[in-house]
């Protein structure tokens, strides 16, 4: 029980078989637990069927209703907490991340010195493939505009495909992670990174997908563009706050 990948679902009838499928064909034991928020198309169902053949290995959580991609990480990353696993990963149940590079985030955490790996779209040698190209250019302004604001020293900050080492979910106060959109991702990332994690990030192809829809919203942009500037706000005011008592 040492690798977990939490993909979490809404209406992904038409990716979830292939992309469980994907993860077991790379005979690494890597186990996976759908979260899944009570997908309308009936995903929970597909997941519930496959789970009779992927006995111990294959693990479904379904909540009430669409709550967010945030809150569904959160939920999975305390269930991989409690289940005692070591390497723990986040991955779209699209196949805009291929599941073959799993192995290199894991690699990255395990064997070469990271405590998270970020699969990045905007490193050398990284890439976005087929995205329609206002999309492409939301995504990397974004992660400029994170890197201005921020000064974090990661490159994709929106990234979903990563792999936390257990002992930084441990050290991160997961209740306290608010946001439940994308900006939740650049959210968990600056965490870390303030902690004084190491992060690396692994060079990947982007595709978009081929199956279903994205989850992107007016809401979840406002949701970025905000929280990322609130961050950086607390974050200096805790910074200042601390200067101010041990000067006293
Ligand atoms: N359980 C649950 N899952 C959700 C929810 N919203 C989205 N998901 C799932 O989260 C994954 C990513 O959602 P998409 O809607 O496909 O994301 P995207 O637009 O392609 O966004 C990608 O780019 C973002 C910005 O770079 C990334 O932050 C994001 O992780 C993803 O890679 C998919 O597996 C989708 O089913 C939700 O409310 N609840």
């Amino acid at each position: 029980m040492e690798k977990l990948v939490i993909i979490p679902t809404y209406n992904e009838k038409d990716n979830i078989r292939n992309i469980i499928d994907a993860v077991f064909a790379l005979q690494q034991n890597f186990h996976v637990l759908i979260v899944d928020d009570g997908s309308p198309d009936g995903t929970g169902n597909i997941v519930r069927n496959m789970q009779q053949s992927h006995s111990g290995e294959l693990f479904l959580v379904e909540r009430s209703g669409k709550q967010g991609l945030g809150t569904a990480y959160i939920f999975g990353f305390k269930w991989a907490l409690e289940k005692g696993y070591q390497y723990i990963f986040e991955m779209d149940a699209d196949f805009s991340h291929n599941p073959a590079d799993l192995v290199r985030l894991y690699d990255a955490c395990a064997k070469e010195g990271g405590d998270v790996s970020v699969g990045s779209r905007y490193v050398k040698g990284g890439k976005t493939e087929n995205w329609p190209w206002d999309r492409a250019i939301l995504s990397y302004g974004a992660s400029i505009y994170v890197r201005l604001v921020t000064w974090i020293r990661v490159k994709d900050a929106t990234a979903g495909f990563v792999c936390y080492k257990r002992q930084v979910l441990e050290a991160i106060n997961l209740d306290a992670i608010r946001f439940v959109g994308y900006a939740f991702q650049i959210e968990m990332k600056f965490t870390a990174w303030k902690l004084g994690f190491k992060i690396k990030e692994v060079p990947i192809t982007f595709k978009d997908r081929k199956e279903g829809y994205s989850k992107m919203s007016k809401g979840i942009i406002k949701e970025g563009i905000l929280g990322v500037l609130k961050i950086q706000w607390e974050s200096l005011f805790r910074k200042y706050e601390r200067r101010v008592r041990n000067s006293e």
